[in-house]
């Protein structure tokens, strides 16, 4: 019997992966780039057990068996990395021996908190180090094919997915842009307004978007490629100004792509739209970018400071957003900050750090 177990992080994209161009090879219709969180309060944990007496290949997920189906994104990722195996001459376990899968999240599921990101991420890994296959671009295909957004969870720091332009994918790879110690003191805040499971999966709202949306194609065409390049240079430079104006605009326009989707996806509430406010007020009272919010397929935001930054915009949200009923361990999470404040903490909280 061979074990392992991995751990894999949560990325959260600052120009937003959107629509494909082939559903199964999960090919996307632009670039995007992210930043990778720390694991030390989101991540999800998985360990595959490879045995000659399992019959079957078996997954659970956060406790609940999962079906293992042929043709699934799960079995998908399992008989590339099979093949990569193969290729690499890796006789550690024999591919005929059956797995069994258990991967738990720490983080909601399917809430739009990236869980397909880390989780699948989070396989294609552990199945690499089982089978002894190095870290490559490569293993990066493989996890696209579990989620699009697993393949920039691979590497930390910020990383950029190319759309690629080969039909069998093989170019449509993540490579990191600069290590998680590039910008040491670039923090993120995600404000958890709502962790229930989300109504319209990413997957399907993408689909439903490059068939009905008129407004992908410009963003795809004309506003993503520039976007792509000024945000490489303001994270080469730390230049926040620039991260944090590219950053908002490409959650506002991938929101406004949903919405322009027929019928429409809403993703984003009214606290989303209160916090969105807020954030612009805030930056308009300190004169410059302080904060820059960005919301994946879900009412959740999460917020990019400097770490300089962090206690006030901290206590500027936990006035703005007060919570009476809050018991502070359950509201504020990941931040080393007095109880006092904790007990008027706005909504649910983690901080992390790139
Ligand atoms: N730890 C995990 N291991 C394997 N698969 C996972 C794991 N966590 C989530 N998934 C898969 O990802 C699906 C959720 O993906 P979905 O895109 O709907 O939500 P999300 O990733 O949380 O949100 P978003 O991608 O919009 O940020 C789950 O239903 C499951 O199939
Ligand atoms: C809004 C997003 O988070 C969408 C993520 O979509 P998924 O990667 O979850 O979709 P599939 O490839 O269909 O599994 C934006 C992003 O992470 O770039």
């Amino acid at each position: 019997m061979f074990s392992v177990t991995c751990v894999a992080p949560v990325n959260i994209a600052l120009i937003k992966y959107w629509g494909k161009r082939h559903e199964e090879l999960i090919l996307p219709v632009n670039d995007s780039i992210s930043m990778t969180l720390s694991t030390d309060e989101l991540c999800a944990k998985t360990t595959v057990t490879a045995s000659e007496s399992f019959e079957r290949n078996r997954m659970w997920l956060n406790g609940e068996e999962v079906p293992f189906e042929e043709g699934s994104r799960l079995q998908r990722c399992l008989k590339e990395v099979h093949r990569l195996a193969v290729a690499n001459g890796s006789q550690k376990v024999p591919p005929t021996w059956k797995l069994h899968i258990a991967s738990v999240n720490n983080f909601p599921t399917a809430a739009g908190l990236a869980s397909s990101a880390a989780g699948y991420a989070c396989l294609v890994y552990s199945l690499s180090r089982l089978y002894d296959i190095p870290l490559s671009e490569e293993l990066t295909t493989v996890a696209r094919q579990g989620s699009g957004s697993a393949c920039r969870s691979l590497y930390g720091g910020f990383v950029q997915w190319h759309r690629g332009a080969l039909d069998d994918g093989s170019d449509s790879v993540a490579r990191q842009i600069a290590p998680s110690d590039h910008w040491p003191n670039m923090h993120v805040l995600i404000l958890v307004v709502n962790d229930a499971r989300k109504k319209t999966a990413s997957t399907r709202g993408m689909q439903q978007a490059v068939k009905t949306s008129q407004l992908i194609k410009h963003r795809v065409e004309q506003v993503v490629p520039d976007r792509i390049t000024r945000l490489r240079e303001a994270i080469a430079s730390h230049d926040f100004q620039a991260f944090a104006e590219i950053t908002m605009k490409d959650s506002n326009q991938f929101h406004a792509v949903a919405l322009d989707t027929y019928p429409p996806c809403v993703y984003m509430n009214d606290v989303s739209h209160r916090i969105v406010s807020f954030v612009h007020d805030y930056n308009d009272r300190m004169g410059s970018y302080h904060a820059a919010y960005t919301f994946d397929a879900g009412p959740n935001a999460c917020l990019y400071v400097l770490a300089e930054h962090v206690p006030h915009l901290l206590s500027a949200i936990q006035k703005v957003f007060p919570n009476d009923l809050a018991d502070g361990d359950t509201y504020l999470r990941g931040l080393p900050i007095p109880k006092v404040q904790m007990l008027s903490a706005a909504i649910g909280f983690t901080g992390c750090s790139c």
